[in-house]
């Protein structure tokens, strides 16, 4: 069925920095269209395996990874995949927004012109990302002024529309609200969950609630293994692992 179309997969994953092996034996499938959370306490490798399918391993002289990453039918790790256009398939959001010490306008401009959008078509995929990422209204007569003046919530929102702005097909979240406020989380929440009509979400994120209120599916981790994976109302309610049902109720993390 088209809702359980696999965008986004990896098998036999092992991750080792130096001596250490941080995640084990990971298999695991991202449903297109849906949002998954990674959760688990800190440590556990859910960040690790956010950075594996976009690459960023790649700069860790000591890390070394083992599998198979495939974006549908492509090959993430193919030695002649080029590591930029991984990166435009699959954009990742983090946890503290990084905007560039450029202007709003620049921000996303960047990205296009290192990705060789032609110029004068530029203007309107930067109207249409910040609109996708509802900063358009906020930063529409000010589009020339330093991002970083932009509150906290903005600037990840800008973030975002940097990723938008370039289509790519999955988006990579790393713990993107845990720096901001309830109501800017609850802004990035609903951008979100509106985002998942176009996109494959992947979200790392501590809060439980936030899992609840946005993902499809859960995936719950801990010590660099998946403990359980499924649909987010059953990892929550009715867990199978005895370990999830303890981290999901609070009682370690
Ligand atoms: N570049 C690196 N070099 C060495 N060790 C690393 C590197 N990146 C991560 N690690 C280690 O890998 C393990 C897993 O880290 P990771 O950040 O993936 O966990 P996490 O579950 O995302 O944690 P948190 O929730 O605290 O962000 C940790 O022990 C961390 O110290």
């Amino acid at each position: 069925m088209d809702q359980e179309h696999i965008k986004l997969s990896a098998e036999g994953v092992n991750l080792s920095f130096g001596s250490k092996q941080v995640l084990k034996n990971i298999d695991i499938a991202f449903p297109e269209h849906q949002i998954t959370a990674l959760i688990g306490p800190s440590g556990c490798g859910k960040s690790s395996l956010l950075r594996a399918f976009n690459r960023m391993h790649d700069l860790s002289s000591n890390a070394r990874i083992e599998g198979k990453f495939n974006l549908e039918d492509q090959d993430l790790y193919e030695k002649n995949i080029s590591v930029t256009r991984v990166r435009s398939r699959i954009g990742m959001v983090f946890q503290k927004a990084n905007p560039f010490p450029k202007s709003i306008y620049e921000n996303i401009n960047y990205g296009l012109k290192i990705n060789g959008i032609p110029k004068d078509q530029r203007p309107g995929i930067i109207e249409k990302a910040l609109k996708e990422s509802y900063l358009w209204d906020e930063v529409k007569d000010e589009l020339h002024k330093p991002a970083i003046t932009l509150s906290g919530g903005q600037q990840q929102r800008l973030c975002i529309a940097r990723t938008v702005a370039l289509r790519p097909e999955v988006i990579l979240m790393d713990e993107p609200c845990s720096a901001l406020d309830p109501l800017s989380t609850l802004k990035i929440e609903d951008l979100i969950l509106k985002l998942k009509k176009k996109y494959t979400i992947v979200i790392v994120t501590h809060n439980m609630q936030q899992a609840q209120r946005i993902a499809d599916k859960t995936v719950f981790m801990y010590l660099g293994e998946i403990i359980e994976q499924g649909d987010t109302g059953d990892v929550f309610n009715n867990p199978k692992n005895e370990l999830t049902g303890n981290y999901v109720r609070g009682r370690f993390g």
